[in-house]
């Protein structure tokens, strides 16, 4: 099986601003990827990392400075294509880089679905990985990406499984996110969170993360520019 995993190399994950600076989000972005191409291969498959610039990272990448949708739409078009001989029932799966709790058990359930797309929906309406062994199934990106995507697989009469899946459905966007990581996570995501000072805080029932060395007026940002 082919397994692409998309990554922003150029400033990733800003939905974590208020917390991280602008180098610390390039460094926890690429920590989860490294975690989530490691689960992975700890599931016996190879990925291929689908970056919009260079990086530096022990895999396979390809550059593709295109947008999201373009970019993988393409690789699902040359998945297909790809020469006379190639099988026309390998599967092809594109698999989020920012699932910073994806496990091989997790990855190995999707990978092994049946169903002409197989969905691991995103909290939230978005789409955390999927695979297609359909060659007309193309994505259409950021929303609520997986009832749109469903719509694309019914359009083209591919039937659909959905893999049910904490593991894969929690994608780290927001601050609150980091919470599941440091709750649930392993390796390099968590390591960076920790290393960078932040804890669990449960105040009145409700759990948070704190960074107690780090507390102050300014955001991650303006504490940057002010050395
Ligand atoms: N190849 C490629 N990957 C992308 C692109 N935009 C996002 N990604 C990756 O797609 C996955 C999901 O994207 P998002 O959750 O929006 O991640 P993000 O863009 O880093 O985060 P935000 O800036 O907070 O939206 C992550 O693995 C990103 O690295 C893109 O334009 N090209
Ligand atoms: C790419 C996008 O990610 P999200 O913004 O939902 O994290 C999606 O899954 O459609």
């Amino acid at each position: 099986m082919e397994i692409l995993v998309p990554f922003a190399t150029d400033a990733p994950k800003t939905r974590l601003s208020p917390i991280l600076s602008a180098a610390e989000r390039q460094v926890f972005a690429r920590a989860m990827l490294r975690d989530v191409v490691d689960a992975i291969r700890a599931a016996g498959h190879e990925p291929r990392v689908l970056a919009t610039g260079s990086l530096s990272i022990d895999a396979s990448v390809t550059v593709d400075e295109r947008p999201l949708d373009a970019a993988v739409n393409d690789a699902l078009e040359g998945h297909f294509t790809e020469g006379e001989t190639a099988p026309v029932d390998e599967a092809v799966a594109i698999v989020m880089a920012d699932l910073a709790l994806a496990t091989p058990p997790a990855l190995e359930r999707l990978f092994t679905a049946d169903g002409d797309v197989v969905f691991a929906p995103g909290r939230g309406g978005g789409t955390n990985a999927f695979v297609s062994r359909h060659p007309d199934f193309r994505v259409d990106y950021h929303g609520t990406s997986y009832l749109d995507h469903r719509d694309i697989a019914a359009s083209i009469g591919a039937n659909v499984d959905v893999v049910d899946s904490f593991r894969l459905a929690t994608d780290v966007d927001e601050p609150t996110d980091l919470v599941e990581v440091l709750c649930h996570g392993a390796g390099r995501s968590r390591s960076v969170l920790e290393e960078a000072g932040f804890e669990l805080e449960t105040a009145d029932g409700r759990v948070t993360v704190t960074r107690p060395d780090r507390v102050s007026e300014a955001g991650p940002d303006e504490r940057d520019q002010s050395g």
